[in-house]
């Protein structure tokens, strides 16, 4: 504008009067379309409920709202797109989900919204017949006879059904949790041979990201997604995208063209600081625009809840910052690989493939997409835990020259090179930091209560509040619309339930140590705990 202005006073007397019809034109665009946009920079929005995370329980949670008679709300995206983890993204041609991949939990007494949605949208999805993998098998000499690993395959389905007796009965005598490791140890048998560990790898690590070591077995065995929702499981490739299956959830929302136009949904848009208390909340983001509530709920993972990107005021209590520390952010990573031919086995029953590495978890599972993507010569191998965190911070021709080493071992020296390697960073994303919550030993339904828990009208929703479901997409749609309903109580029949549940008191002697340890170390974080610990103890101490 400065420019133009200065152009102006150079010119003739008729330049002149165009310039200043065209300065006064671009003036008023510049004011129309300022005063277009909903939102400024500073601005302040008052609305009903805010909702952090656009992922399938941010999404979930505006629909139950909008149904229970909420519509007044905003929800508020870090990045660019709706679905969170259920993402998809272009490799060699195709379109390959970096996230949810499966619709786990299907054909039994309770039906999965995610199946039901799938069936509604007519997403492309095919029968995955995992029992199968078991007959593929390979290590470091390549293809093993079904008859030699028979007996590893036996003790294992004997282990598994052993720790799911172990875990049903634990649950009903409610006796106190064991990792399934533990139960592993009462069964007699702990898997030590690289087929053994493949195989235990398979039933455990494939599903919950992380070892038998640190997994709670109350809590995932039986698992419920198995034994209420059904043993089945459907593999998803759509070109579309798996995030097709939130479209009909998504209906509140205007959308033209495939873009999302309704003004409630703010994308590319992080949300940097919580002010909360039993009135409201106070939403900032980092655009500098402040949102006002009367309620709002974080659907952000696990992973972000234990990291710094929201400021949290008051600083969380102890007992919810002990439950959201307890809990864990599994990872897990499909590593996708494009080759110029097949080499390895196709036809039915040869999907899924092991590999037995002396190192647990090394390249474990594989997968072709043959049936998916005829054609295309497309494999993936999944890795977990450990092994997804170092390959995260490897470069991609690295891993690609480990993984040659592991085919050329299993097909043979003759395999060509892969063309093309993908795979997502989830651990490294500030927006997710892992891939799917699982529960750890040591955390029991009480303290599972505290991570659902809201603070004051600070509410608290996503796949790990998800009880019976955490990790699942279905276990986001099912917590997104609890909590959305205990929002719609608060609001609509003055039902907040804000009693923060307290935590177990500490014993005295414990009080005083941990006062001790506070005096030199504890950073701000831990501020309003040291106070909380203060007071708690005083109340422990009268
Ligand atoms: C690799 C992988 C494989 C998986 N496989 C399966 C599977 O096969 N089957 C299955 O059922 N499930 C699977 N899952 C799990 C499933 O994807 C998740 O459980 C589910 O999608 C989580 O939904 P959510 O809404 O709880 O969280 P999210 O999808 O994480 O949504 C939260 C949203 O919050 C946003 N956000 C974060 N920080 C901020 C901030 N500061 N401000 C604003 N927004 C913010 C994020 O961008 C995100 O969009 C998989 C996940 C991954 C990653």
């Amino acid at each position: 504008m400065i420019l133009l202005a200065t152009k102006v006073s150079k010119s003739s007397n008729s330049d002149r009067l165009e310039m200043a019809h065209a300065y006064v034109f671009v003036l008023l665009v510049i004011v129309a379309s300022t005063c277009l946009q909903e939102v400024h920079a500073g601005d302040i929005i008052t609305t009903d409920v805010v909702i952090i995370g656009a992922g399938a329980a941010g999404i979930t949670a505006g629909k139950t709202l909008t149904e229970g008679g909420i519509t007044d709300l905003v929800i508020l995206e870090a990045t660019g797109k709706v679905g969170g983890r259920i993402r998809n993204a272009d490799f060699a041609g195709v379109k390959v989900e970096l996230g949810a991949n499966w619709i786990e939990g299907v054909n039994g007494q309770k039906e999965n919204p995610v199946y039901r949605l799938a069936s509604e949208v007519n997403l492309k999805f095919s029968y995955s017949f995992y029992d199968n993998c078991t007959e593929n098998i390979y290590d470091h000499t390549g293809y093993l006879d079904p008859e030699v690993v028979a007996p590893a395959v036996e003790l294992a389905e004997q282990s598994f059904d052993f720790v799911v007796a172990l875990g049903t009965n634990f649950t009903e005598e409610n006796v106190e949790d064991i990792s399934i490791l533990t139960a592993q140890r009462f069964f007699g048998h702990v898997p030590s041979t690289p087929v053994e560990m493949v195989i235990d790898s398979f039933n455990y690590d494939f599903t919950c990201a992380e070892p038998p070591r640190v997994t709670s077995l109350k809590n995932s065995e039986p698992l419920p997604t198995d034994s209420i929702l059904g043993p089945d499981s459907f593999f998803v490739a759509d070109p579309r995208g798996y995030a097709t299956v939130l479209e009909p959830l998504a209906q509140y929302l205007n959308s033209a063209n495939g873009l999302w136009t309704d003004p409630r949904l703010k994308l590319n848009t992080v949300v940097t600081k919580i002010e909360y208390s039993t009135e409201g909340v106070t939403v900032y983001t980092e655009d500098g625009t402040i949102y006002k509530a009367k309620a709002a709920i974080l659907t952000v993972s696990i992973g972000v809840l234990q990291s710094d990107l929201i400021d949290f005021s008051p600083d969380l209590p102890f007992w919810k910052l002990s439950a959201i520390y307890q809990f864990n952010m599994a990872i897990y990573t499909k590593i996708f690989l494009k080759f110029p031919r097949t080499f390895w086995p196709t036809g039915p029953g040869t999907e899924y493939i092991l590999y037995a590495d002396e190192m647990r978890g090394y390249f474990p599972f594989w997968q072709h997409l043959d049936n998916e993507f005829p054609g295309e010569n497309l494999i993936f191998t999944t890795v977990t835990d450990d092994e997804s965190r170092r390959i995260e911070q490897m470069p991609e021709n690295e891993t690609l020259a480990e993984i040659m080493v592991v085919l050329r071992k299993m097909f043979g020296q003759d395999i060509p090179n892969a063309t093309d390697i993908l795979y997502p960073r989830w651990w490294q994303d500030k927006f997710f930091r892992g891939t799917f919550s699982n529960w750890p030993i040591g955390v029991s339904s009480y303290e599972y209560k505290q991570l659902q828990a809201p603070v004051g009208r600070l509410y608290f929703s996503g796949e790990h509040c998800s009880e019976q479901y955490n990790g699942y997409v279905h276990g986001a749609i099912f917590a997104g619309d609890e909590t959305a309903h205990e929002v719609l109580k608060c609001l609509q029949e003055n039902d907040c339930n804000t009693i923060i549940p307290r935590g177990l008191k500490p014993a005295k002697e414990v009080c005083r140590a941990a006062i001790h340890h506070t005096q030199d170390f504890w950073s701000k974080k831990v501020t309003g705990l040291k106070q909380a610990l203060h007071n708690r103890c005083s109340a422990c101490e009268s």
